[in-house]
């Protein structure tokens, strides 16, 4: 059994920064599936999708989802596209814990709207952004736990997913 916690969730919900703090108090390993996909390639996510497009960069995904999945008792935060297909969904809940970090569209847009790294979020106008919002909501209900991120820090978010999975945790000892 993997026994791996995977964080899911859009853009700017918090994988990455909650995902290092649960791991760090774990004592587990992090893994980060677009950290993965930037060091294999050699080139930033927003150079990846200017030179070469998405669907390059969602071929580079699942190679990076396959890896990540192959590990046992890690942390693992996923781009908040990895969930648009079927194999990296059935990868990712093999055997793991899937926890979904739900966030509002505004909240999203201050956390990550910003840094200009996020092809996806940038150049587009509020209401396609806002589009896309609605169009991945769906395929993140599958997660075997919700966290609401709104108005919490990284680290009482981790806190939270730490009490949400306190049984499963128990069990793995
Ligand atoms: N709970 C939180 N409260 C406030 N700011 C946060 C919170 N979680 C993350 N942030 C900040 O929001 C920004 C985006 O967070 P992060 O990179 O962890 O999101 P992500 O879900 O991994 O996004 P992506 O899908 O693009 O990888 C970072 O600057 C981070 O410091
Ligand atoms: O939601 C998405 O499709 C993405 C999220 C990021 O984590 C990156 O994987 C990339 O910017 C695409
Ligand atoms: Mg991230």
């Amino acid at each position: 059994m993997p026994d791996n916690i995977v964080l899911i969730g859009f853009m700017g919900s918090g994988k990455t920064t909650a995902g290092k703090i649960l791991a760090a108090s774990l004592g587990w390993s992090f893994v980060d599936t677009d950290a993965m996909i930037e060091e294999d390639a050699g080139l930033s996510i927003k150079e990846i999708f200017a030179r070469y497009g998405e669907q390059y960069f969602r071929e580079l995904e699942q190679a990076a989802v396959a890896q990540a999945a192959a590990s046992r008792g890690a942390v693992i935060a996923t781009g908040g596209g990895a969930v648009l297909s079927g194999d990296n969904v059935r990868r990712l809940r093999e055997g793991n814990k899937v926890v979904w970090l739900q966030v509002r569209l505004e909240t999203a847009l201050q956390r990550a709207g910003v840094t200009g790294d996020r092809p996806l979020l940038q150049e587009r106008r509020r209401e396609e952004v806002a589009e896309l919002f609605k169009r991945r909501e769906p395929y993140y209900t599958f997660a075997d736990v919700y966290i609401d991120t709104d108005g919490k820090d990284a680290a009482a978010v981790a806190g939270e997913i730490k009490e949400a999975l306190k049984l499963w945790l128990a069990s793995l000892k």
